[in-house]
């Protein structure tokens, strides 16, 4: 499927509760170009992940509206990969049978899920644990089987909520450096959201910095680095001016000191 573009039009979020209403979110205004990564930082509670449900379509905005690619969403859009904190994998079905499902949900070709899921599993460097379980593999081991589950079906959108937070630094970094090898260049419009600048930089060609809550939009970064990024970059200058404008919204709200 061919990426489109992600529009998000004065897109807001208030939660009705018994002790009142809590605006989480917005109004938010934007565009995410086509084949683009676009990260989203901003203070806990500030409606990160809020707006990355309602972009996919698993809540619904209070005013406003999200269009993928000309389409409005709304519950049941197809062509859309998510990989959230927890890899949700089922633990009754081995590591190929957890990448297949959305192929199954879908009924695509079978043998053609099949290749494409052990070539993702490759890639990823898991694919001698295609007949293990889940509980079998480490967190970061999981977190691979539940990207190559999130692309199977070559989403033209795929949204990533914070996925790589639960894992030790080492691993994340080489999740990060994974995940932009089986991304496809160009081919999927991806949203991460992430507490982590340098993370967002890495992986990112564009980095929205959020408001506390209601989050709006503070900060429009553009990350010209060329790819494929190598880990090192994050050493050179250009890299770090990057983190440092980012780091001072933090600093300038009180959400980072020292
Ligand atoms: N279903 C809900 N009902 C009521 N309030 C909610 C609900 N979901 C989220 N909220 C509130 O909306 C605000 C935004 O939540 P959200 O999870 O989108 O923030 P976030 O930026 O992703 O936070 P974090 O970075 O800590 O994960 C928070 O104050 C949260 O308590």
């Amino acid at each position: 499927m061919a990426a489109g573009d992600i529009r998000i039009e004065a897109v807001s979020r208030i939660y009705g509760s018994r002790t009142g209403d809590v605006h989480a979110l917005g109004p938010v205004s934007t565009v995410l170009e086509a084949g683009q990564t676009t990260a989203i930082v901003g203070p806990s509670g500030c409606g990160k992940s809020t707006l990355l449900r309602i972009i996919g379509g698993l809540d619904r905005p209070s005013a406003g509206r999200v269009v993928l690619g000309g389409q409005v969403v709304q519950e049941g859009l197809t062509g859309i990969g998510v990989v959230f904190q927890r890899d949700l994998l089922l633990d009754w079905r081995n590591v190929l049978d957890n990448v297949l499902l959305p192929a199954q949900l879908q009924k695509r070709d079978a043998a053609w899920a099949r290749t494409r899921a052990m070539a993702l599993l490759d890639e990823l460097g898991i694919g001698e644990f295609a007949l293990r379980h889940p509980w079998e593999l480490s967190g970061g081991m999981r977190q691979r089987v539940a990207i190559a589950r999130a692309l199977l079906c070559e989403p033209a959108y795929l949204l990533l909520d914070e996925p790589f937070s639960a894992l030790d630094a080492l691993t994340r970094d080489q999740m990060g450096v994974l995940l932009q090898r089986v991304q496809g260049a160009g081919r999927t419009t991806s949203v991460l959201i992430t507490h982590s600048i340098p993370e967002a930089v890495f992986l990112a060609d564009r980095v929205l910095v959020m408001s506390g809550r209601p989050g709006a939009l503070l900060d429009d970064i553009p990350v010209p680095l060329p790819r494929p990024r190598r880990l090192s970059m994050r050493e050179e200058a250009d890299f770090a001016a990057l983190v440092r404008r980012i780091r001072t919204h933090f600093e300038r709200t009180g959400v980072l000191t020292g």
